[in-house]
């Protein structure tokens, strides 16, 4: 399990890959934080990509690693935050799932890239948890109060094109989702430049 960067026209693309949903265990948040941090620092990188391998954007925390007492400094929260923060665009490219976690990751992307077959949600509530790496605060943000509420607290997966309805997600496509999320990010750096 790791997370692994190639570069694509100045654009670096992380890809998350820990199958089969790329659940974020401790040693794959590690590896996210040390390609992200690589990336955001590397003078020659411009904007940056997060997606999924195994068809998946990210089905969340490693629930098969919940009880376990490994201590561990590299917590969701400090890399959505380190990506929320990041000066480059970050944009997400969800294809399949983004679920929990996996949606916090994506939320703290600048801007979030859909395959019209993908699904978002926040089903912790049914394990009986609530979201707890950002989800509450940037979703409603993102779609208010009542839509966010409503995703919240039943759970449920969302399809792609509601999620564009809802603004979860900036856009959606039918194929080639890693692509778009790049064509986007160069657009977003396009109208940086000629703004200056
Ligand atoms: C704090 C808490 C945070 C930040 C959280 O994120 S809590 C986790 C929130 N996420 C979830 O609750 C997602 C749960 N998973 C699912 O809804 C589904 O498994 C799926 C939609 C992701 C895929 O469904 P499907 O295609 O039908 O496949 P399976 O359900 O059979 O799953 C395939 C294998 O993946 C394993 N899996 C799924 N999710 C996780 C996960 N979050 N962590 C670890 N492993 C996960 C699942 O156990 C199956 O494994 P095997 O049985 O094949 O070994």
């Amino acid at each position: 399990m790791a997370a692994t960067r190639r570069l694509s026209h100045s654009v670096a693309v992380i890809t998350i890959n820990h199958p089969p949903v790329n659940a974020l265990s401790h040693s794959l948040r590690r590896s996210i934080a040390k390609e992200f941090g690589d990336a955001s620092k590397d003078s020659s990188i411009e904007a940056i990509v997060l997606c999924g391998a195994n068809g998946n954007f990210c089905a969340g925390a490693d629930i098969k690693e919940f009880g376990s007492s490994t201590l561990d400094s590299v917590s969701l929260n400090n890399i959505n935050d380190a990506v929320e923060r990041c000066q480059k665009p970050v944009v997400a490219a969800i294809e399949g799932v983004a679920l929990g976690g996996g949606l916090e990751l994506a939320l703290s992307c600048h801007y979030r890239v859909a395959n019209v077959q993908a699904r978002v949600g926040l089903p912790e509530v049914l394990i009986g948890i609530l979201p707890a790496a950002g989800g509450t605060q940037r979703l409603p943000r993102l779609i208010g109060i009542p839509a966010a509420l409503d995703m919240i607290v039943r759970g449920r997966h969302v399809p792609a094109t509601e999620a564009l309805q809802l603004g979860v997600v900036d856009e959606v496509v039918k194929a080639n989702t890693i692509d778009a999320a790049i064509q986007l990010a160069r657009k977003v750096l396009g109208e940086k430049y000629n703004h200056h």
